[in-house]
């Protein structure tokens, strides 16, 4: 990618604001010469060492370097060029405007196994992508997936702040990640891996299919303890009529030990993913819709 010193405002239009993080702004920008829409995500610097506002340069330029390295693949989103200003440095990355698939499941409650299926699908297929370069992403959760356009099952990971190389061998120990998608390692501070990422993946899973957050607590402690000591269960409400493939494809991710934890390979190949679910034939398993009614 280029970093473009020509000023950024002089590329492109400002539109609207699409999202807003801790530290970031999304705002959809337009290119004044060739018309095309992007997704600009401004990240505000760090003024001071000591500053508990703004990102480091450090955490900016591996965000960047994550997203040179995993471009090219149709589930993660595309960079497309690198701005700074005197506040902020600004990422310039491929319009995902099918809204988030947060969105789409809240709006349904809970999706069948196979729309289920071929969102987790895509997701599993991004992530070996990630894994393949010896990236972990480190946030996987549906607020950082969305669909590419409205009303069509193509599916982009958007975010990767968090995302970090990760050298086989290498040990990288950080307290990151929502609460209610963290795997046990990272409650306890031990070593993050590839591993981590397929517990989000278990989590996305089961909340898609149920519309319930496994581990969630009243509170942050108690969804850590829920975590730690791997408390879940498939409530009948939600899970009565889940083949029990799924519920065998959730049951191999949520394994504490992250030796024994289903890796990306193991996921893509597993009954629920390579079967009809997986391959979005139209077997509409009315699970959750018979609650949505
Ligand atoms: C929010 C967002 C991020 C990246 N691309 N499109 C939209």
């Amino acid at each position: 990618v280029h970093f473009d010193d020509t000023p950024f405002e002089d590329v492109f239009d400002i539109e609207t604001e699409l999202g807003s993080g801790q530290f970031a702004v999304v705002r959809r920008v337009r290119d004044k010469k060739t018309g095309e829409r992007y997704a600009a995500k401004f990240i505000k610097k760090r003024r001071y060492a000591t500053s508990r506002r703004g990102v480091t340069r450090q955490n900016i330029e591996r965000e960047v370097r994550v997203l040179q390295k995993i471009r090219g693949h149709s589930n993660v989103v595309e960079l497309h060029a690198v701005y700074e200003t005197a506040s902020d440095v600004i990422i310039v990355l491929e319009l995902v405007s099918g809204g988030e698939l947060f969105d789409h499941v809240c709006a349904k409650e809970c999706l069948d196994e196979v729309e289920a299926a071929a969102f987790i699908k895509q997701i599993l297929l991004a992530v070996r992508h990630l894994h393949s370069l010896h990236i972990v992403h480190l946030d996987i959760k549906p607020e950082n997936v969305m669909l590419k356009q409205r009303g069509e099952s193509h599916i982009k990971i958007i975010d990767f702040g968090l995302s970090r190389e990760i050298e086989p061998g290498a040990t990288v120990k950080d307290m990151v990640g929502t609460p209610e998608f963290v795997a046990p390692e990272v409650v306890n501070y031990e070593p993050l891996s590839p591993a981590t990422d397929m517990w989000a993946v278990g989590v996305v899973t089961y909340i898609l299919l149920s519309g319930g957050s496994p581990f969630l607590g009243d509170n942050r402690d108690e969804t850590f303890s829920n975590i730690t000591r791997v408390r879940y269960h498939f409530s009948d409400r939600y899970f009565k009529n889940t083949s029990k493939h799924a519920k065998d494809f959730i049951s191999r991710l949520f394994v504490r030990d992250v030796d024994q934890r289903a890796t990306v390979e193991e996921c893509l190949q597993h009954p629920w993913i390579r079967g009809p679910e997986g391959n979005a034939v139209d077997i509409r398993k009315a699970s959750c819709i018979t609650i949505s009614h």
